[in-house]
C-alpha cells in the first residue's frame, strides 16, 4: 500500500515549552495508527498540526506524496483530513442535526446551496452510530441535553461527515461507555476497509491493540519508533513509551487496619432517582471498588456521598456521625473529596494558574476564604505535587488551560489530594493520564488509604480496580448485586460479574 500521509521533523514551541521537536509519522490508507507516548509528549499538538489548528514553526507534511501546506483548518478539509479533539466543539443549544452540519460545505447543486443534501449527510453519519444512542437517534434534540458520551459521539459523527480520507481521533473514547466504544471501533474498522487512514490517540493499551494496526510513539516531542502491533507485546510498548517504568514512591502495602481506631463510613438505604437501597461500610485503610456495567449508578453514589445528587431515602454515617449529604462544600468541610474523571467541567478553574489550581482546596479548608494562603507554601506544595505526578509544564505559573489533557487531569487528582481527606471519592480518576504517572496515582491512593483514609473508586478499566481495591461492590440498575472480596477481585472475575448481570449478554 501506497504511502498516504508522511510527517517529517515537525516542530512547535509554546513558550517556554517544546511541544514538538522534530516528529515524524509515516502512515498509509486503509490502517488504523495509533499515536502514543506519556502525557504531554505532543501527541494532541502533532494531530493539530495535521488539522490545521496549530501552524508548526518547521517541518514538512505530505499527502498522498504531494507537500502539503496546512496553514488552517479549512486546507486540512479540503486536503481529506477531518479531527476529533480532546476538547469538543459542540454547541450545546444546537441540535444534533445542526452541528453535525455546521461548517460543512453545503453541496452545490444546479447553482444553489443545497442545506438539504448537507443535512442528509449529517443524518447518514449519524445513523452508522445509531446503536451508541439510548433510544431513537436524537437527530432534533439540543446537543447540551445529551451526555458526555453521547456529544462525544456527535463530535466523531461530525467528522464522518465530512468524508475524510485521513481521520485524526485524539483521546475518543475517553468518556465514552464499553458499548460506545465498540460502536465506534466498529465504524473505524469499515472506515479501514475503505481506505480511510484513522489516527488514534488513546491511553488505553488494551484499546490500542484492539483496534490498530501499527503505532508511532512520541517521547519529549520527538518520535521514538513505529511498531508492528501484532508482533509487540504490551510490555515492549510501555518501555517505548516511558522508558523503564519509573517506580512508584517505595510504598508498603499493609493490610487494612481492621477495626481500633479506624474510621468507618456506614452508607444506610441510600436511594436516589438513580440509586436504590444501597448500604455498604467501608473502614479507614480500605478502597471499596465500584464495579459493573457503566452507568450502573457508580457516578451517583459518589456524587450522593458528596452531597451533589438528590437523596430521597437513607442515610451515610462517619464515625457515626451522619454526613451533611445537602451539599459539596459542606462535605468538603467534613473531609470528603471527590476526584471526578470529567476534569473539564468540575474541579478546575483553567484560566487560573496551576500552582494556584493545586492548592484551591486546601485553601478552603484551612483559610475558610479569610486568610490567602501564603504564596510560598502555595508553591512549595504545588512544586511537590507537580513532581510526584510528573506534571509537564512550563512554569507553575501559566494557567492550567496550556498544560496536555492528561497533565490537567493529574491537577485536579493532585489538588485534592494535597489536602489529605478523610474520604475519598475517585470517579474514573485517571481517564487520559499516561501509565507512568497512573502508577504514581495508584501509589498516592495506597498511601492515603494506609494513613487511614477511606477510598471509594469508580473505575471504566477493570485493570485498575482490580489492582486497586480491597473490595468491589458490583452495581446493577442502581443496587449492589454482588461485593467480591479482595482474593476474587480479578479483572476476569469483574467482567464476568458484570456480564452475568446484563440482560442479553453472554460470555
Ligand atoms: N496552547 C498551549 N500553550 C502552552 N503550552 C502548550 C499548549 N498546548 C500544549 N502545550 C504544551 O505542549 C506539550 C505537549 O502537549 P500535548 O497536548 O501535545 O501533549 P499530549 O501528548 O497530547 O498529552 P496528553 O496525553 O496529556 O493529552 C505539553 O507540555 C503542553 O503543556
Amino acid at each position: 500500500m501506497s504511502t498516504l500521509l508522511e510527517m517529517t521533523g515537525v516542530r512547535k514551541r509554546y513558550g517556554g515549552v517544546q511541544a514538538l521537536d522534530g516528529a515524524d509519522l509515516t502512515a498509509v490508507g486503509g490502517e488504523v495508527h495509533a499515536l502514543l507516548g506519556p502525557n504531554g509528549s505532543g501527541k494532541s499538538t502533532l494531530d493539530k498540526t495535521l488539522a490545521g489548528t496549530v501552524v508548526p514553526d518547521s517541518g514538512e507534511i505530505r499527502i498522498d506524496g504531494e507537500a502539503a501546506r496546512i496553514g488552517g483548518p479549512r486546507d486540512a478539509h479540503a486536503l481529506g483530513v477531518a479531527a476529533v479533539h480532546q476538547q469538543l466543539s459542540i454547541v450545546g443549544d444546537l441540535t444534533v442535526t445542526q452541528n453535525v452540519v455546521l461548517g460543512l460545505e453545503p453541496v452545490r447543486r444546479w447553482g444553489f446551496l443545497d442545506h438539504r443534501a448537507a443535512r442528509d449527510r449529517a443524518a447518514a453519519a449519524l445513523e452508522r452510530f445509531a446503536a451508541a444512542f439510548s433510544g431513537r437517534l436524537p437527530l432534533d434534540r439540543p446537543a447540551g441535553t445529551l451526555g458526555p458520551g453521547e456529544q462525544q459521539i456527535v463530535e466523531v459523527a461530525k467528522a464522518l461527515a465530512r468524508e475524510p480520507r485521513v481521520l485524526v481521533l485524539d483521546e475518543a473514547t475517553a468518556s465514552l461507555h464499553k458499548e460506545q466504544v465498540e460502536v465506534l471501533f466498529e465504524v473505524v474498522r469499515e472506515l479501514r476497509a475503505a481506505g480511510v487512514l484513522v489516527l488514534f490517540t488513546s491511553h488505553r493499551l488494551d484499546e490500542v491493540f484492539a483496534l490498530c494496526d501499527r503505532a508511532t510513539v512520541l517521547r519529549n516531542g520527538r518520535t521514538v519508533g513505529t511498531v508492528e502491533l501484532a508482533a509487540t507485546g504490551e510490555d515492549e510498548l510501555v518501555r517505548l513509551m516511558v522508558g523503564d517504568l519509573p517506580h512508584p514512591a517505595d510504598l508498603a502495602v499493609a493490610p487494612p487496619p481492621a477495626g481500633a481506631g479506624a474510621a468507618v463510613l456506614e452508607v444506610r438505604g441510600l436511594t436516589t432517582d438513580r440509586l436504590r437501597d444501597v448500604s455498604f461500610t467501608v473502614r479507614g485503610g480500605e478502597v471499596l471498588g465500584l464495579g459493573g456495567l457503566q452507568g450502573q449508578g457508580q457516578s451517583e453514589l459518589l456524587l450522593a456521598l458528596f452531597g451533589a445528587a438528590r437523596i430521597t431515602a437513607g442515610e451515610a454515617l462517619l464515625d457515626g456521625e451522619p454526613l451533611p449529604l445537602t451539599s459539596p462544600a459542606r462535605a468538603a468541610r467534613a473531609g470528603i473529596a471527590l476526584v471526578p474523571g470529567d476534569r473539564g467541567r468540575q474541579g478546575m478553574f483553567a484560566s487560573r494558574p496551576i500552582q494556584e489550581n493545586l492548592s484551591l482546596a486546601s485553601m478552603h479548608r484551612r483559610a475558610l476564604g479569610r486568610f490567602a494562603l501564603r504564596a510560598s507554601s502555595e508553591r512549595r506544595a504545588a512544586r511537590t505535587m507537580v513532581d510526584r505526578l510528573q506534571i509537564k509544564l512550563g512554569s507553575p505559573a501559566d494557567p492550567v488551560s496550556t498544560l496536555s489533557g492528561g497533565n490537567q487531569q493529574k491537577v485536579v487528582i493532585g489538588k485534592w489530594l494535597l489536602d489529605q481527606p478523610r474520604v475519598v471519592l475517585l470517579d474514573d480518576p485517571t481517564k487520559g493520564v499516561d501509565v507512568g504517572a497512573k502508577e504514581e496515582i495508584y501509589a498516592i491512593v495506597r498511601a492515603l488509604a494506609d494513613d487511614g483514609a477511606i477510598v471509594v473508586l469508580n473505575s471504566s478499566d477493570n485493570r485498575e480496580l482490580a489492582e486497586l481495591s480491597d473490595r468491589v461492590l458490583v452495581l446493577f440498575e442502581g443496587a449492589v448485586a454482588e461485593e467480591l472480596a479482595a482474593a476474587a477481585v480479578t479483572e476476569n472475575r469483574l467482567v464476568s460479574s458484570a456480564l452475568r448481570l446484563a440482560p442479553g449478554e453472554s460470555l
